[in-house]
C-alpha cells in the first residue's frame, strides 16, 4: 500500500527551496526491533514506488521481492518511494505550488538525481532508520544507488547499481533530447503550463516510442515482430502498419495514460546531469568515498548503459580497494532485462545479500 509523508523543505543542488514536499512510499516486511533490515529501492525514469504491490496493485519489481523472492520481504523491510519530480505521488510539476495555489508547470525547479537522493534520505531518517542494510535499483534507479553510496557512504552496507552507469553516456542524452523536443513542440505543451489540460500527448507518446526502441534490442523486435503486418492491408497502402509500429505507437499511448509530460521532462533533465564525479574531481574521487560492498550488474546490448562503462567502474573501484563484485547478464530484451530477467538478476542479487547479512543484522523473532 502506497503511504504519503511531508518532508518541510528540501534545499536543491540549483539553489531553490521546496517547501511542504509530498513524499508518496510503499514499504513491504516488517522493520525489524533493531531496524538493521531495510532495504531501499528506487526506480526508473517512469517507475513509482510499488515496486512491490499488493492484491490490488502488480509491483514492477515483484519479480524479485516479496516474501519467499529473491529478495524476501519476510526477511526484509523493503521501502521505495516515488522520486522528486515525478508524477505518482511524490512533488513534481503537476503539484501545486503552495505559495501560489497553482500547479509548478515549467516553474518547477531543476531537480537531480542528487535531489532525489537527499529526499529520500529525510524520508529513511523519518522512518527511523540510521542505516540502511542495502540500496538497490536499475537504470535511473541505479543512479540513485551510485549517488546514495557516494552522499552518504556510512548510511548502508550494500549497494547494488543495475543496468546503470556512473555518468550518463552520450548516446542516452543524445536520445534524451529527441525525446524531449518531440514533447515542447507538441503545441500543447503551452511552456509548461498546460494543466488542468492533458498537455502534450502526442510529444509524450512520441518520447516513448523512442524510448521503447532504446530500452530492447534489434533482435527482440525481429524474433517478435519480423516483418509482419497489423492487419491483412498490402504493405503498398499508405496507411499500412507493421506491428512493430503498431507496439510502439500502442506503448506510447500507455504512457500518455500513466504519465506527466512535465513529470518527463524534469527526469530526464535529472538523468542528463547525473555524474557522480561532477563538482567531486571525477568519478574516481567520487568513488573513493564509498564505504558500501557493491554489485554491479551490466546487461547485454544494453544502448544506454553499455557494459565497458560499468566495468570502467568496476575496475576504478577495485583500484581503489573497494569490495565489488560485478555479473554481465545476457537478455535479449537488452536495457529493459532488469525489469524482466529476474532468474538471471535474482539469484545475483539474492547470493550477494545472502552472503552479508550474517552479523549485519539479527532477523527479529517476528520476521523467523
Ligand atoms: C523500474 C521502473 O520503475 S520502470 C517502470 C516499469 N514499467 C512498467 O511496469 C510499465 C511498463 N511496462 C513495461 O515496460 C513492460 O511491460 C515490462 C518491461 C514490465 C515487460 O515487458 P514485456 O513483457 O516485453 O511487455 P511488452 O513490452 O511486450 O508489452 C506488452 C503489451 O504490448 C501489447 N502489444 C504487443 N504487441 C502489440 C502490437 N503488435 N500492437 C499493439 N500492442 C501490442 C500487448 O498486448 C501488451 O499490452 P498490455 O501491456 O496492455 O498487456
Ligand atoms: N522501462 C523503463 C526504462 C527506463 O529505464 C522505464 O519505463 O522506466
Amino acid at each position: 500500500m502506497i503511504q504519503k509523508m511531508v518532508i518541510d523543505e528540501i534545499k536543491l543542488e540549483c539553489g531553490d527551496t521546496l517547501r511542504q514536499v509530498e513524499v508518496a512510499f510503499e514499504t513491504s516486511g516488517t522493520l525489524n526491533e533493531e531496524k538493521t533490515n531495510a532495504i531501499l529501492v528506487c526506480h526508473a525514469l517512469t517507475g513509482d514506488a510499488c515496486a512491490v504491490g499488493d492484491e490490488e496493485q502488480p509491483g514492477w519489481w515483484e519479480g524479485l521481492i516479496g516474501p519467499g523472492r529473491y529478495i524476501d520481504t519476510n526477511k526484509y523491510f523493503v521501502v521505495t518511494s516515488n522520486v522528486l519530480g515525478g508524477c505518482s505521488g511524490t512533488t513534481g510539476p503537476a503539484s501545486l505550488n503552495p505559495e501560489t495555489g497553482r500547479p509548478y508547470g515549467a516553474d518547477f525547479p531543476v531537480v537531480t538525481i542528487r535531489d532525489m537522493v537527499q529526499l529520500q534520505y529525510l524520508m529513511v531518517k523519518r522512518l527511523g532508520i540510521d542505516k540502511l542494510f542495502a540500496v538497490v535499483g536499475g537504470s535511473m534507479g541505479g543512479m540513485q544507488a551510485y549517488e546514495w553510496a557516494v552522499m552518504y557512504p556510512e548510511m548502508m552496507h550494500l549497494v547494488l547499481p543495475i543496468a546503470t552507469s556512473a555518468r550518463l553516456s552520450a548516446i542516452a542524452i543524445a536520445y534524451n533530447d529527441v525525446g524531449r523536443q518531440a514533447i515542447l513542440s507538441d503545441p500543447e505543451w503551452k511552456r509548461g503550463h498546460y494543466y488542468p489540460g492533458k498537455g502534450p500527448v502526442n510529444g509524450l507518446s512520441i518520447a516513448r516510442m523512442l524510448g521503447m526502441i532504446t530500452y530492447r534490442t534489434a533482435d527482440l523486435f525481429e524474433y517478435r515482430f519480423g516483418r509482419r503486418l497489423k492487419d491483412e492491408r498490402d504493405v503498398t497502402q499508405f496507411d499500412s502498419t507493421f506491428n512493430i509500429e503498431s507496439y510502439l505507437r500502442y506503448q506510447g499511448q500507455k504512457l500518455v495514460e500513466r504519465f506527466d509530460a512535465n513529470s518527463y521532462l524534469y527526469l530526464l533533465k535529472a538523468m542528463d546531469s547525473h555524474d557522480i564525479g561532477r563538482g567531486r574531481g571525477g568519478i574516481k574521487a567520487a568513488l573513493e568515498r564509498i564505504q558500501a560492498r557493491v554489485l554491479s550488474i551490466a546487461i547485454s546490448n544494453d544502448l544506454l548503459y553499455p557494459a565497458d562503462h560499468q566495468e570502467e567502474v568496476v575496475e576504478m573501484l577495485k583500484a581503489s580497494h573497494k569490495e565489488v563484485e560485478y555479473h554481465f547478464v545476457e537478455s535479449i530484451y537488452g536495457h529493459d532485462g532488469f525489469l524482466v530477467e529476474f532468474v538471471k538478476i535474482g539469484p545475483l542479487v539474492e547470493q550477494f545479500i545472502e552472503k552479508y547479512n550474517t552479523g549485519i543484522f539479527k532477523q527479529s523473532a517476528a520476521s523467523r
